[in-house]
């Protein structure tokens, strides 16, 4: 019997037209293996109210989109049966990279015509999902900065205003409890790793697995500005976890008090939030997609 897909594209994501996507996946889905519908989003969360719905009606969501995209769906299928399929079209395409799925919609669709599936781990904070990485501090600060200003998405422009923003940022004590140890720490930022990078190829958590039941908290000190291009470096060359200001302390439940409430990330999105955040790892809760290459 054949499989049933459904494909829900995010217009807005990666500041990509996608027009010609459903031309692609007629192109390349195989039809001997897929019959298929596709949804275009009109806005935030629709994503995860037609996932939500397809939960039964359809074998695999596909998400079209960045992080954010499938956040939304996958928490709409996490728990279940149903799928994660994602061709990428975001800025970042954290997870993506990290399951090894092409970045051209060619090659992904046919990734999903090969459909090796797996089973991940996923996060939650403050009872929220998360897939790929969750933080506070400095990302999530660029994440509302994004939100709220009038910045295109796309990766050029993050970079651009994580410059303008870096040198006025001001970092935060963290009190960082993960599995009854406790840790004092100044941080420019906090990241929650479950997979390995932010997106771009960028590796706070080099050694991070989306399969370990472990998620990895990956606290960046404060560090001089000169040395900004040194831990860029450090990213893309999977690097981060030798530099001595990165400490990473892998966990399953992570209780963190902070000095000022406000903004947190999930995959990306910023959300607010108060000084006392909670997070913790649910395993094996995702049935996804992944690319020929992806290695446990
Ligand atoms: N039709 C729409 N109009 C405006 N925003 C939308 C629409 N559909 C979805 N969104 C929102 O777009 C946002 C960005 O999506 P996404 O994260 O996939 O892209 P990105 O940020 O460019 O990529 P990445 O997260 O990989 O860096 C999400 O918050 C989502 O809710």
């Amino acid at each position: 019997m054949k499989r049933k897909a459904l494909f829900i594209i995010n217009p807005v994501s990666g500041g990509k037209k996608k027009d010609g996507v459903p031309e692609i996946v007629e192109d390349y889905l195989d039809p001997n293996v897929f019959e298929y519908d596709v949804e275009f989003t009109t806005g935030i969360f629709h994503a995860h109210d037609l996932a939500k719905a397809a939960v039964g009606e359809y074998d695999v969501v596909v998400a079209v989109g960045g992080d954010g995209t499938v956040n939304e769906v996958a928490s709409a299928i996490a728990e279940t049966d149903t799928v994660l399929g994602v061709i990428p079209y975001g800025s970042g395409n954290g997870l993506s990279r990290f399951l090894s799925i092409p970045m051209d919609a060619q090659g992904a669709i046919k990734t999903m015509n090969a459909a090796r599936i797996v089973t991940i781990d996923a996060g939650k904070a403050n009872g929220q999902w998360f897939f790929n990485m969750a933080g506070m501090g400095f990302d999530a600060h660029i994440s509302h900065v994004f939100a709220h200003g009038s910045e295109k998405r796309g990766f050029f422009n993050y970079f651009k205003s994580s410059l303008q923003e870096i040198a006025r940022y001001k970092s935060q004590s963290y009190r960082i409890e993960i599995d009854g140890r406790y840790y004092n720490r100044e941080a420019f930022m906090l990241s929650i790793a479950n997979s390995s990078q932010y997106g771009n190829n960028a590796h706070v958590s080099p050694q991070a697995s989306v399969q370990d039941g472990l998620l990895d908290v990956c606290i960046i000190r404060p560090f001089p500005l000169w040395r900004f291009p040194e831990m860029g470096l450090r990213m893309f060359t999977k690097t981060a976890d030798r530099s001595k200001f990165v400490e990473i302390i892998k966990g399953r439940n992570i209780n963190i008090v902070r000095t000022q409430p406000g903004p947190i990330h999930l995959d990306g999105e910023p959300q607010s939030a108060g000084i006392d955040i909670n997070i913790n790892i649910v395993p094996h809760t995702l049935k996804v997609i992944v690319g020929s290459l992806y290695k446990y």
